[in-house]
């Protein structure tokens, strides 16, 4: 890490208080690797939900998604996030489909700040072909299933309070990327909260 990304890590941990940072965006965009790094940068905790949700189920993802189906999964995703988001400070990657839940989004905004992973199909799609173990994307067509989501998604995901566009950059210029922006919407909401605390 250059020192210019150090000085703004040291700030992002200072700003950021208690509170998490959530990342949001589809399977493939890289909440878990650059959470990961993130994390470490930052000298927090990282929390995976997808692995969080496999330990409370006590088995993978796609095996929940066999047995109960995915309203259970999405009912069990929702409860372990509301858990997580209860001990930050830390840097947390939801599962690809939380951040679409209503209920998700407004407990990610009033414990901490969400970020956008936003990513082009074809970066997501070399990305997730390596792994063949993510349910949504188990069928004939799993381009056209991302496209959908794509579609469905990304309005939602917009919602987010940062986006970063994920670019094919290595999993180290990223965490620098993110953290720049991170930096930059954290210093603007300080500057923002002392100015109407000077106003008040
Ligand atoms: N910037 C990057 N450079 C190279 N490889 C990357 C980068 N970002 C992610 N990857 C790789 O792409 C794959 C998918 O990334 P990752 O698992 O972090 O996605 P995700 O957003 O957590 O997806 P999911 O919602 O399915 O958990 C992994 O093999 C990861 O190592
Ligand atoms: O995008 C999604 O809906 C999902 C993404 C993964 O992280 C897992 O949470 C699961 O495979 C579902
Ligand atoms: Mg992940």
């Amino acid at each position: 890490m250059d020192m210019a990304t150090k000085k703004r890590a040291a700030n992002v941990r200072n700003l950021i208080g208690d509170q998490t940072i959530a990342l949001v965006g589809l399977m493939g965009a890289g909440k878990s690797a650059i959470g990961r790094k993130l994390a470490l940068a930052l000298d927090l905790p990282f929390i995976d939900a997808d692995t969080e949700i496999e330990a409370a189920a006590k088995m993978p993802v796609a095996e929940i998604f066999e047995a109960y189906g995915e309203p259970e999964f999405r009912r069990l995703e929702a409860s372990v996030i509301k858990r997580v988001l209860e001990s930050g400070p830390q840097v947390l990657a939801t599962g690809g489909g939380a951040f679409i839940n209503e209920a998700t989004r407004d407990i990610i905004h009033q414990n901490g700040v969400s970020l956008w992973l936003s990513a082009e199909i074809d970066l997501l799609m070399t990305r997730v072909s390596k792994k063949a173990t993510r349910p949504l994307l188990k069928n004939p067509n799993p381009r056209a299933i991302m496209l959908d989501l794509i579609d469905k998604r990304y309005p939602i995901y917009a919602k987010a309070n940062i986006e970063v566009l994920s670019e094919d950059l290595t999993k180290d210029e990223m965490a620098c990327i993110v953290i720049k922006a991170l930096d930059d919407h954290l210093s603007a909401q300080s500057n923002q909260n002392g100015k109407s605390s000077r106003h008040a």
